[in-house]
């Protein structure tokens, strides 16, 4: 059974479940936010951009960067964890941006994109980004290269997810927004520092043997053959391995919601598995994608160029 895409006309975010509107209250257990318990048009109804990533220091210290490049007064170090109630998941408001964590793997992200995506649906959010700001393994490409997703694969390079539902197994489809992808290549000409490309992306089910690692605990196949997968993933035109964006893409794509994936690559898996860089270099390789978000988030909100004055006139008048 394959599921068709939501449609995203009136810009409002769809929740495609009919049980919903017969529930007195929904409570979002895992963020620690729920229709009756907070008022949620209130707290997040202004919101326009929403990113994700595995880690919460990382989507802290993104909050913490767009507050800073929006402007907003005071240095941002106080922002507070809005699912501070709970330790599964982190979540930062930054006026119209709003950066959440999703841990590690399919399962992970799915709980919280539920959450999320009903979250923005009781806040009757319009217009809707959503961007995932993650790590990832290349191919073929320098560590340190800005990926941005234009199909998400599957191990079998296939751009589906499969999702069992009860003891079916549904196929949805892992479209992201192609205009979106192209805004975001666009921005990255105004960034010099590292190169930034589209390509697919694989996404697979674990970190070591799903994505040919021949360092796990277990490994049953040669060196020969992990290259040999490698490469084939590489020739049907994989250029990144993570483990989140096809069902990102598929739930995402299913409630109208645009959506993209922005990974940084950790290093470059046909020559190698283990990510030996230095601690302060992943920090800097991390920010990547929240530099291009950066840039992206102002220019929709035309304060990109307002910024660029700014600088100059601080640069010649110093
Ligand atoms: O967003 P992150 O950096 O968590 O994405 C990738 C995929 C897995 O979640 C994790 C594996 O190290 O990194
Ligand atoms: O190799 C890598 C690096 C980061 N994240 C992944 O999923 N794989």
């Amino acid at each position: 059974m394959t599921e068709k895409k939501g449609y995203a006309g009136n810009g409002f975010v769809h929740v495609k479940n009919p049980h919903l509107a017969l529930m007195d209250e929904d409570i979002l257990y895992h963020l620690d936010l729920g229709t009756k318990t907070h008022n949620l048009p209130a707290m997040f109804g202004d919101i326009k951009f929403v990113c994700v990533g595995g880690s919460p220091n990382r989507m802290k210290a993104f909050a913490q960067f767009m507050h800073k490049e929006l402007g907003f007064e005071g240095d941002g170090k106080d922002v507070k964890d809005i699912c501070a109630g709970t330790d599964r998941y982190s979540m930062y408001k930054v006026g119209p941006v709003l950066s959440v964590s999703h841990g590690m793997g399919i399962p992970s992200i799915s709980i919280m994109l539920h959450e999320l995506i009903k979250l923005l649906h009781h806040a009757k959010c319009q217009g809707v980004t959503i961007i995932r700001i993650g790590t990832s393994g290349g191919l073929g490409i320098e560590p340190g290269s800005v990926v941005i997703t234009d199909t998400a694969l599957d191990s079998f390079f296939k751009p589906q997810f499969e999702q069992v539902i009860l003891d079916n197994v549904v196929v949805r489809s892992t479209e992201l927004d192609k205009d979106l992808a192209e805004e975001l290549l666009n921005c990255s000409k105004e960034i010099h520092d590292f190169p930034t490309m589209t390509g697919h992306t694989m996404c697979t089910y674990d970190f070591y043997e799903g994505q040919g690692r021949l360092d796990g605990a277990l490994c049953s196949f040669s060196s020969e053959k992990k290259l040999e997968y490698l490469k084939r993933a590489y020739n049907a035109g994989v250029r990144n391995i993570e483990m989140e964006s096809t069902v990102f893409a598929a739930m995402c794509g299913l409630c109208g919601l645009k959506a993209a994936v922005v990974c940084v690559t950790l290093l470059n898996r046909l020559e190698g598995d283990q990510i030996t860089v230095p601690h302060e270099v992943l920090l800097e390789y991390q920010r990547r994608p929240q530099q291009l978000i950066s840039i992206f988030i102002k220019k929709r909100l035309g304060l990109y160029n307002q910024n660029k004055l700014l600088d100059n006139a601080f640069f010649l008048s110093n």
